[in-house]
């Protein structure tokens, strides 16, 4: 499903990341790592939104610098601590992505719904607290068709039952071929989010664990 190929990450000159040969097959993973150590240097990296040497692949065709539109096409994202247009609304934020991802605007309303998002979508996003923000970005990274999810820290801000909506979701879009690559701190719930490996960051590399 994803594979990447002579990669290097450098920030100002310093190595942070380096893979030379790394593949997975579909599922749900679980991105572990100490503080600094990557995860999301890896997750935006996968993304298409940072610079780095080396190439990523999906599904042995797409490349992400060569056949970079349809990649992210296949490709989404919710970065950690999400920043949005402060004077745009949830839902004008859905349209947007909505369009840039070929998707119909309703197709959020399910994920507006479950989320019990409906009182405050229309509200400018300054008006948001951290966990709603958390939210909004969760539902635009379900938004088109993609066939990889990448959630960096899903788990932090969201109550209880939020997150039990979320697993549902995961679950959901796993049965449906999506994949998940998902950085967690904290170990998601084996029951509510079967995890097929975990992917360790660590001394600059990426190593895969098996259950
Ligand atoms: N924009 C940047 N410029 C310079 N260094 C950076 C930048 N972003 C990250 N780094 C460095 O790269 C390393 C990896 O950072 P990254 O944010 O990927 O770690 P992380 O595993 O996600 O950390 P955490 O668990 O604390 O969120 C750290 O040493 C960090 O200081």
């Amino acid at each position: 499903m994803l594979q990447i190929k002579q990669f290097r990450k450098f920030y100002h000159h310093r190595l942070v990341l380096s893979v030379s040969d790394f593949s997975i097959g579909p599922g749900i993973y679980w991105v572990k790592g100490a503080n600094g150590s990557g995860k999301s240097t890896l997750l935006r990296s996968i993304a298409g939104i940072l610079h780095f040497e080396g190439d990523i692949l999906l599904h042995n065709k797409l490349m992400l610098k060569k056949h970079t539109r349809a990649y992210r096409s296949e490709v989404n994202f919710a970065e950690a601590e999400p920043v949005f247009p402060p004077y745009l609304s949830g839902q004008e934020m859905i349209a947007l992505f909505a369009s840039a991802k070929n998707a119909a605007a309703t197709q959020a309303e399910q994920y507006i719904d479950s989320m019990q998002m409906q009182t405050y979508i229309k509200d400018p996003l300054n008006t948001y607290s951290s966990g709603m923000l958390k939210k909004l970005s969760l539902v635009l990274a379900f938004i088109g068709k993609p066939s990889l999810v990448l959630l960096d820290e899903p788990l932090i801000t969201m109550d209880g039952p939020s997150l039990r909506v979320l697993y549902s979701w995961i679950r959901e879009s796993r049965e449906q071929g999506v994949s998940f690559l998902l950085s967690s701190h904290q170990s998601p719930e084996e029951q509510a989010l079967p995890m097929t490996a975990s992917l360790l960051v660590e001394a600059q590399t990426l190593k895969l664990e098996t259950p």
